[in-house]
């Protein structure tokens, strides 16, 4: 293809260089291949640009970058948003792309949702993937990119590589550090869904309204003029705000909630392994019959129901799939039962709102102790960790803070600012020995909550050239506890 089509397309300037073949995009210099167009951003760690010459000498034909970087030996695509430019202009490249394409915002239940989505558009029959936390999930097989939203060019080839295999509808989970840096761009958004806001990533945005303002690029530009904003009724003030950006924008707004006025949530009775859901929709009212535990798994589920419904489909056919959703990895994943029967949950939650939700969640099933293990990533937001204490001292009935991913921190450091919420917590920083303590201690009517990790499948220990990532998982440690305690009886 020929930079100067590719260009055109995307309302660039290919100048000289329009008659070059493009063969592909990079943002990171060390994958530029002859006939590549390099993306040179100012990033957090480093600046792209001062390796724009190394680019050039590896080939590339032209390098989108800001109009006061210097570009020598190739064309200049100058843009003030070189992120923007570029993924306008690779999205010419990678294509075919598949026709329905929906995004998912939110603090917590970006992977949930698009999981859910996932599974109901299969259910009716049609060939859907998903892409986020737990890599690219296609009906097939699913693969880890490492990140909840992959970097432009990844997320891209992603994308027509799923449309080539015939892929026609995927959910993604839109994260704000993905829509902050333009990583997700240059496609046709047809609906965009907004969950909830709460703490978390206040190391990367400033304040909380900066957190917003980056998740609400998704309504202002991401999904299309002509699409749908599906917005969970909920929280502190922050759905009504994403609905004023979804309506200012002229976005039809599909509500939904206790308070939703498109997918009404009338009543949730939990039961014991599910619970039943009564909904209003089209002014019909109907029972579903829920497979999974927790109000926040149901907002979930409706929300993935409003985005399937937005994008054309049936509305009883998907409200009927509800009843046959499978259970989302590490969200509330039962993974052992210790001797005295206590069960054991795995759950990712990993901000304060998160936790607290976990453990609502469990609570109407436990008669005795709520047992909850958990700790706090390093090189994240220190201000979530005495408030994720302060949620588990005051909703749980024994908490025990351990390590999760300490990263470039020092672990005990980051144990000691959770224990600042929780004072009378116990300590057991190794987590496999937490786990084992939880396990152990757990009396038949208790519950397990072992939270942070999800489907996580290694501890994150050290940064940088020092950073190593030793293999764990919470639900085999939990299985494997709770084996040895069946051993220690015999
Ligand atoms: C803070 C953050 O989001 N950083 C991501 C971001 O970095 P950045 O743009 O600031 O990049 P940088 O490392 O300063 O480099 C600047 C530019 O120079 C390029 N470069 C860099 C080095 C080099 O030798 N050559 C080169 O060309 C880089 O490719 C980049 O384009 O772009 C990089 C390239 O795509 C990502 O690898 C990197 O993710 C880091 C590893 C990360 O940990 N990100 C986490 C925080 C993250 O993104 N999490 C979110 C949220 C999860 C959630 O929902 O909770 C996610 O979506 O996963
Ligand atoms: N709708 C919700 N409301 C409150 N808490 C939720 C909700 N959905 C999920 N959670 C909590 O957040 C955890 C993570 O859920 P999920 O992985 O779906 O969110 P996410 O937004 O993808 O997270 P991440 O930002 O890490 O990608 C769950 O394990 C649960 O504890
Ligand atoms: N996407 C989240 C995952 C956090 C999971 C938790 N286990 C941790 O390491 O903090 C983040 O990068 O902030
Ligand atoms: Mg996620």
């Amino acid at each position: 293809m020929k930079l100067g089509r590719i260009a055109g397309e995307a309302g660039l300037d290919a100048g000289a260089a329009a008659d070059s073949t493009v063969t592909g995009f990079a943002i990171d210099h060390r994958k530029v291949a002859p006939g590549t167009v390099f993306g040179a951003f100012q990033g957090g760690q480093v600046n792209g640009e001062d390796f724009i010459p190394a680019a050039i000498e590896a080939g590339a034909i032209a390098v989108v970058a800001r109009p006061e970087a210097k570009v020598d030996g190739a064309w200049h695509i100058a843009d003030p948003q070189p992120r923007r430019a570029f993924a306008r202009l690779a999205s010419q490249f990678f294509t075919p792309v598949p026709e329905t394409i929906v995004a998912v915002t939110g603090t917590n239940g970006k992977t949930s949702t698009v999981e859910m989505t996932r599974q109901l558009w299969r259910m009716a029959g049609i060939s859907a993937a998903s892409i986020g936390t737990l890599g690219v999930t296609t009906p097939d097989e699913s693969v880890s990119t490492g990140l909840t939203t992959p970097d432009i060019v990844t997320f891209l080839a992603n994308m027509s590589g799923l449309a080539r295999e015939g892929v026609t509808h995927v959910a993604f989970e839109a994260s704000s550090h993905g829509l902050s840096q333009f990583r997700n761009e240059g496609l046709r958004v047809s609906a965009g869904a907004f969950t909830n806001l709460s703490r978390d990533h206040l190391d990367y945005h400033a304040d909380m309204e900066e957190y917003f303002a980056a998740k609400m690029r998704l309504f202002d530009e991401v999904v299309a003029a002509d699409g749908t904003a599906v917005i969970w009724r909920g929280g502190e003030g922050w759905a009504a705000r994403a609905e004023e950006h979804a309506r200012k924008r002229g976005l039809r707004v599909l509500s939904v909630g206790d308070e939703g006025e498109d997918i009404r949530l009338v009543a949730r009775i939990p039961g014991t392994l599910g619970q039943m859901l009564e909904i209003e929709h089209g002014g019909m009212r109907r029972k579903v019959a829920l497979p999974l535990i927790g109000a926040y798994q149901a907002s979930n589920a409706l929300v993935a129901a409003g985005l399937v419904i937005a994008t054309g489909g049936d509305p009883a056919q998907t409200f009927d799939s509800l009843t046959r959703l499978q259970p989302v990895r590490g969200r509330l994943e039962r993974a052992a039962l210790n001797r005295a029967g206590a069960p054991v949950y795995v759950d990712y939650a990993h901000t304060p709102d998160a936790l607290e939700a976990a453990i609502a969640a469990l609570r109407p099933h436990v008669e005795g102790r709520l047992v909850v293990v958990f700790g706090a990533g390093g090189d994240r937001d220190q201000g979530k960790r005495a408030e994720m204490g302060r949620v588990a001292a005051e909703q749980a009935d024994v908490v025990i803070v351990t390590d999760d991913n300490p990263r470039g921190e020092d672990p005990a450091a980051i144990r000691l600012q959770v224990l600042e919420g929780a004072p009378g917590a116990q300590e057991i920083g190794d987590r496999r020995a937490a786990i084992a303590a939880a396990v152990a201690m757990a009396r038949a009517g208790d519950i397990v909550l072992v939270a942070g990790k999800g489907h996580e499948q290694g501890q994150i220990i050290g940064s940088g050239d020092e950073m190593r990532v030793l293999p764990f998982d919470d639900v085999s440690v939990a299985r494997e506890a709770a084996a040895a305690m069946m051993g220690s009886e015999a």
